[in-house]
C-alpha cells in the first residue's frame, strides 16, 4: 500500500505579540490565508538574480513601487509597469512590488505585470505569515521574497529554507540587535536593515548603519541592505562603503520624474 505524502507542518508563529501598525497588518494577512494550502509543491532551481543584483561594485538600488503606506496615506497612482521602467532607466538595480491591499495599495497583478515587462529581479513585497505567500511569490515571476524577524521570530530559518526550497531569494529583514542574532542564526544570505520601527513608524537613520557594522563585526559575508527614510544623497553617504544595497520607496514613488529622482538620488 502507498501511504500519503507527508503534511507539511506550518512552523508556529505568535502574531498576537506583534505590536502596533505592524500588528495589525500581520493579523489582517493571517485572516487573508487562514486555511490555505501550505504545500510548496517541487524544489524549483535557485536563478539568485535578486542577490546577484546586490552584489556589484558600488551601493545598488532596490527602487519600491509603493502607491501608499500608513507613513504617509496616498503616495502616487503609479502605473507598475511605467514606474519600474522609469526606476531601471534611473538606474535602479532592482525592484520590490508591493502586493499587500489594504495599506499599500499593491495587487499580485502589479507583480506579475512588472516582471512580465521588465528585465530586473523582483521581490514580493508583503507580509509574509504563511507559506502560500511565498509559493504565491514564485508562481507569480518573483525573485524574491520579504521575511521578516519581528513576525517570524524563531521561525524565520523555516521560512527561509521554504524561500529556497521554491527558488526563492529571502531578504531577512532586521530592526534590531536581538533581531539581527536571529537572521544571523538563521542562514540568510541577504539581511535588510530597517531604519523604520514599524510599530511605530519612527524612523532613525542611524539604525541601518549600526546593525550593518554588527553584522561584518560578526563575520556576515552576505548582502546587506539598508532600508527606508532615504531621500537624498547626503542620507545614501551614510551606508556607501557599508551596504551592498539600498531600498528606497516613498521618496522616489512620490516624485514627478520618477527616472530622473533616481539618477539624482543616486548621484555621488
Ligand atoms: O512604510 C510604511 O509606512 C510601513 C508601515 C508599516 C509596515 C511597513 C512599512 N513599510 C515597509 C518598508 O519598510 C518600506 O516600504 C521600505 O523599506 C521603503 O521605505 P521608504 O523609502 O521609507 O518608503
Amino acid at each position: 500500500m502507498t501511504r500519503p505524502p507527508p503534511e507539511p507542518s506550518l512552523p508556529p508563529l505568535n502574531l498576537s505579540a506583534v505590536p502596533g501598525v505592524l500588528g495589525r497588518i500581520v493579523s489582517e494577512r493571517a485572516a487573508d490565508y487562514d486555511g490555505a494550502d501550505p504545500a510548496l509543491g517541487p524544489v524549483r532551481p535557485a536563478a539568485r538574480r535578486f542577490e546577484a543584483a546586490l552584489q556589484s561594485p558600488g551601493l545598488s538600488l532596490i527602487a519600491e513601487i509603493k502607491r501608499a503606506s500608513p507613513s504617509q496615506g496616498a503616495i502616487a497612482p503609479l502605473d507598475p509597469v511605467d514606474a519600474a521602467q522609469a526606476y531601471r532607466q534611473g538606474g535602479a538595480a532592482a525592484l520590490s512590488v508591493l502586493t499587500e491591499p489594504r495599506h499599500f495599495d499593491g495587487h499580485p497583478d502589479f507583480l506579475r505585470a512588472v516582471v512580465g515587462a521588465v528585465d530586473l529581479p523582483a521581490l514580493r513585497k508583503d507580509f509574509v505569515i504563511h507559506p502560500a505567500m511565498l509559493r504565491e511569490a514564485a508562481d507569480w515571476g518573483a525573485s524574491a521574497a520579504l521575511l521578516m524577524v519581528s513576525v517570524l521570530g524563531e521561525a524565520t530559518a523555516a521560512y527561509l529554507e521554504m524561500a529556497h526550497h521554491l527558488g526563492l531569494d529571502a531578504l531577512v529583514e532586521v530592526h534590531s540587535d536581538s533581531e539581527l542574532d536571529l537572521a544571523l542564526e538563521s542562514g540568510a544570505r541577504i539581511i535588510g536593515v530597517n531604519n523604520r520601527d514599524l510599530t511605530t513608524l519612527h524612523i532613525d537613520l542611524d539604525v541601518s548603519p549600526r546593525l550593518i557594522r554588527r553584522a561584518r563585526e560578526a563575520g556576515f559575508g552576505g548582502v546587506l541592505v539598508a532600508e527606508s527614510g532615504y531621500r537624498t544623497p547626503a542620507d545614501l553617504a551614510q551606508v556607501r562603503g557599508l551596504a551592498d544595497a539600498v531600498l528606497v520607496g516613498s521618496s522616489l514613488a512620490g516624485s514627478a520624474d520618477l527616472a530622473q529622482a533616481t539618477r539624482d538620488l543616486l548621484r555621488e
